[in-house]
């Protein structure tokens, strides 16, 4: 694990932004499509207003989410308005956003359909994280019933949980298909998401599942 550190949040978005339009170039530049799958919650909001006015040929991106509140599309807190809103505008409206929701009355209903839509465009080319104090990423909450399931290397690519921190379920990717990005990043700010990430070194996975993530993975962090 590699720590980038910034003066601020604002020029950490825009670092970031930077590296992950070269990254999305740089696979493109040898692969017809490219999958880039991002976060919701309120960290990449700024990443997305800068990437959304990058270069790249957005018309071969697949943008899929690392996990989706089971509230409609149109709700405050849904991670498809966030990315519909903030990153898929400008040039950027030009990519393919992939479902993580689908109408049905319960996410573990949309599970089987949400795989059968995202499998053919794996593996992720560049992956986009962020993460709780609790040491969650995408939403593999610790305390979850069916995490260790969804933290198995066997795992199906998606699941539902229903984590007792989370004010609504999940739809969540799991750690084969999130371990399996070709590159990794976690964005995070303030001094206590960095002590839960230094706290995260020394628990198991159940307790701080960002630690299944270590490897290969650049942490992005402002105060
Ligand atoms: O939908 C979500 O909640 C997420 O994808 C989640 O994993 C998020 O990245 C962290 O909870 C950090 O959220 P903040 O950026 O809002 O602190």
């Amino acid at each position: 694990m590699e720590i980038v550190e910034y003066v601020d949040p604002e020029l950490m978005a825009i670092d970031l932004a930077n590296r992950l339009a070269g990254e999305l170039r740089a696979a493109l530049s040898h692969s017809g499509r490219v999958l880039f799958a991002v976060p919701g919650g309120s960290t990449p909001g700024p990443v997305f207003d800068a990437l959304c006015a990058a270069q790249i040929d957005w018309a071969s991106v697949d943008v899929l989410l690392t996990d989706e509140r089971w509230v409609r599309p149109d709700h405050p807190r849904s991670n498809t308005r966030l990315v519909r809103e903030r990153l898929l505008v400008d040039r950027a409206a030009r990519a393919t956003l992939l479902p993580m929701y689908q109408p049905t009355d319960t996410p573990e209903a949309a599970v089987a359909r949400v795989i059968e839509a995202i499998t053919p465009h794996l593996p992720i080319a560049v992956l986009l994280l962020g993460m709780g104090e609790d040491g969650h990423v995408a939403s593999l909450f610790p305390g979850s019933e069916g995490l260790e399931a969804a933290l198995a290397e066997d795992a199906p690519p998606v699941v539902a949980l229903r984590p007792p921190e989370a004010e609504e379920p999940r739809l969540t990717l799991t750690r084969p298909v999130l371990d399996g990005a070709l590159s990794k990043h976690l964005a995070i700010t303030g001094a206590a998401k960095r002590e839960a990430l230094e706290r995260a070194q020394g628990r198991p996975e159940s307790e701080a599942p960002v630690r299944a993530l270590f490897g290969g993975l650049t942490v992005h962090w402002a105060p």
